[in-house]
């Protein structure tokens, strides 16, 4: 289906940097919003119900995979985490561009379900720094960093399937990378929808 506004995927391997470039745009760009997942997992650090995520007990979780009110989920890391179905539909419906920052499984079943959403791989500028990231961060336990880099190469070897790859070395260029395919979605969908509308315009179709 075409909706009005647009949907951004931005995934990558812990600790490469997603979440703060996510947050970076959102302060720069007024009309992109974040979507808040549902998670089993217990909230982190000053995490707070409703603004990092709404966690769930694995009751709650399943009643919403039940109730199919979830538009992706997966397991990652061994916990489940998962997009609400009737916020997104709702919000690009009323033409917000909304940024998801989810898994690449997550990913992959949002562009089955949105074909014109725009995915984004970021990756880590080398291996040594993506470690050096998640210990400097200071927020997972020693066993939970390793879990999270045994995860990242399988993840890592996904980022073929995305539309978009972004190398995040220089946060600022990377963010710069980030913002630039923002704009140019839009831009490229205001333009077919303008030439859409000029076409049913000229053969009078209502
Ligand atoms: N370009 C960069 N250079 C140096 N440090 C960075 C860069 N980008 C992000 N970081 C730092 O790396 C750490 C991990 O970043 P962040 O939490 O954004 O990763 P993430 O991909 O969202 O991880 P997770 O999936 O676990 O939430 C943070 O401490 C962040 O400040
Ligand atoms: N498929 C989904 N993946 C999600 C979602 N929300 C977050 N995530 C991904 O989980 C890992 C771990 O996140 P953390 O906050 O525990 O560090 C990371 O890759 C996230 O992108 C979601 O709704 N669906």
């Amino acid at each position: 289906m075409d909706y009005p506004g647009n949907l951004f995927v931005v995934s990558a391997p812990s600790g490469a940097g997603k979440s703060s470039l996510v947050k970076a745009l959102l302060e720069l760009d007024s009309h992109v919003q974040p979507s808040v997942s549902h998670t089993t997992r217990a909230p982190r650090g000053q995490e707070k119900h409703g603004r990092e995520y709404f966690f769930a007990s694995e009751q709650e979780f399943d009643a919403m995979v039940a109730a199919n009110g979830f538009v992706e989920w997966a397991n990652v890391h061994g916990r489940r985490y998962g997009t609400s179905r009737k916020v997104i539909e709702e919000r690009v419906a009323q033409g917000a561009d909304v940024v998801l920052e989810i898994d690449f499984q997550g990913a992959l079943q949002i562009k089955q379900a949105f074909a014109n959403a725009v995915l984004v791989f970021v990756l880590p500028p080398s291996w040594d720094e993506l470690r050096a990231r998640l210990e400097r961060r200071g927020e997972d336990a020693p066993d939970v960093i390793d879990l999270r880099l045994e995860n990242a190469a399988e993840e890592m070897a996904q980022a073929s399937k995305f539309d978009f790859v972004i190398i995040n070395e220089v946060f600022e260029r990377a963010l710069f990378d980030l913002k630039t395919i923002v704009h140019a979605q839009r831009l490229k969908y205001a333009a077919q929808r303008r030439a859409r509308a000029e076409t049913f315009e000229s053969l009078n179709i209502p």
